[in-house]
């Protein structure tokens, strides 16, 4: 283990970022030697000294505002780096602001720990660029929460790489903010409903036009199928979107404000469609076909009562993942898909798995 102290930076103090302050960042074990010592959101961002309890540092009174925290959080790396202390950023943002600055961390010597999905599912030139950067600079990169939340996905299909038993393919009911309303869903109910309410437990993404959209699962599937090792770009995943285009476009504020013509819109897709389903999922999958090009799509399907997924709990997701050795019988991981306690866990899974290595 390391002897030099490490300082934790948070970048975000939303639903997740508050789960895991209130709830893990107090309880690192001393022998690692760990301080949060920094809390960034936007516009704002507080220094915490090594007496600080980093729970309380959600309401102290110290918050500075800036027009460019993040400039302020490259300056903290440069500073704690240079004192060669070890430094870990927790990214529990959904900004692609952030996303874009990991390989300039990475080389100025920060691990890194994000929720956020940007770099993970970005294009494969960035994607590769911070893969290659932290190998470089032996670097962590853990993204453990940005599929399944707390579930452990990534370090499955590593498993069986590990093993020499590669992927076929991978499919499954990827949001848990997906399956939370559509499980619950009748027809005729009012799909919004179900919208608020799974927004209100912070299933949904920040924008939760991203769940709607497709764009989650989407990112999801990419980032497993990087990490089966097959090369996919975010443009090549056929989506079905559930967002009318009449609120595409629209600020978040806005789009809570017009709910009724996404119910009127998703009413008169599921008569035209699918008028006697009773039960709806929304699925995704990626295989590779002959050519061994690797193939993704991400829609709402109607399901039969019989089907594996009318069964999952509400908010439940499932992963099934083929591999040659689990072919016909596939490796079946099912739990809880998002949610802040869960995802926060997952985070400090990832955190404490980056300090047992230092
Ligand atoms: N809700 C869930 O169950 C799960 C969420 N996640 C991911 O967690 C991330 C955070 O989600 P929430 O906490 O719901 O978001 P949120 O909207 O509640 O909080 C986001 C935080 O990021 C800060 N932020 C945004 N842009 C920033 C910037 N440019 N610079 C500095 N700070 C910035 C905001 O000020 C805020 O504190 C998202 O990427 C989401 O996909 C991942 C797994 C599960
Ligand atoms: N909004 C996401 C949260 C986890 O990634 C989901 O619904 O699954």
């Amino acid at each position: 283990m390391s002897l030099q102290p490490t300082s934790i930076l948070v970048v975000g103090t939303g639903t997740i970022g508050q789960a895991w302050l209130t709830r893990y960042a107090d309880t690192i074990p001393l022998q690692f030697q760990a301080t949060v010592r920094g809390l960034y959101r936007s516009q704002q961002y507080i220094h915490l000294d090594n007496n600080s309890v980093p729970s309380h540092g959600l309401t102290a009174a110290g918050w500075q505002y800036s027009n460019d925290v993040l400039t302020q959080l490259d300056q903290d790396i440069f500073d704690y780096s240079h004192r060669h202390e070890q430094v870990i950023v927790l990214d529990l943002t959904a900004s692609s602001a952030v996303g874009q600055r990991y390989a300039d961390w990475l080389r100025a010597g920060a691990h890194i720990v994000c929720a956020n999905k940007y770099a993970g599912a970005s294009s494969s030139t960035y994607y590769e660029q911070i893969r290659r950067i932290s190998r470089q600079y032996q670097r962590h990169w853990r993204y453990n929460t940005t599929v399944g939340a707390g579930l452990p996905i990534q370090s499955a299909i590593r498993e069986r790489l590990h093993s020499a038993d590669p992927i076929r393919g991978i499919e499954g009911n990827f949001s848990g903010s997906l399956s939370w309303i559509f499980q619950q869903y009748q027809p005729g109910d009012q799909l919004s409903k179900w919208l608020r309410a799974a927004a209100d437990q912070g299933l949904t993404e920040p924008d939760p036009r991203s769940d709607l959209g497709g764009l989650d699962v989407a990112r999801k599937l990419l980032i497993l199928a990087r990490e089966a090792g097959w090369s996919l770009e975010l443009d090549e995943i056929q989506v079905q979107s559930l967002v009318p285009d009449s609120l595409a476009q629209l600020s978040s504020e806005e789009f809570w404000q017009h709910l009724e013509h996404f119910d009127a819109e998703f009413e008169r897709w599921r008569q035209r469609t699918h008028p006697t389903a009773q039960k709806f999922c929304y699925i995704g999958a990626v295989e590779r076909d002959v050519d061994a090009k690797p193939h993704a799509w991400a829609r709402l399907e109607p399901i039969s009562p019989s089907s594996p997924y009318a069964s999952l709990p509400p908010g439940n997701a499932n992963f099934v993942i083929r591999s040659e050795l689990y072919n016909t019988n596939p490796l079946l991981i099912q739990g809880p898909g998002a949610g802040p306690e869960v995802t926060a866990a997952g985070i400090h899974t990832d955190l404490l798995d980056i300090l047992q290595q230092l």
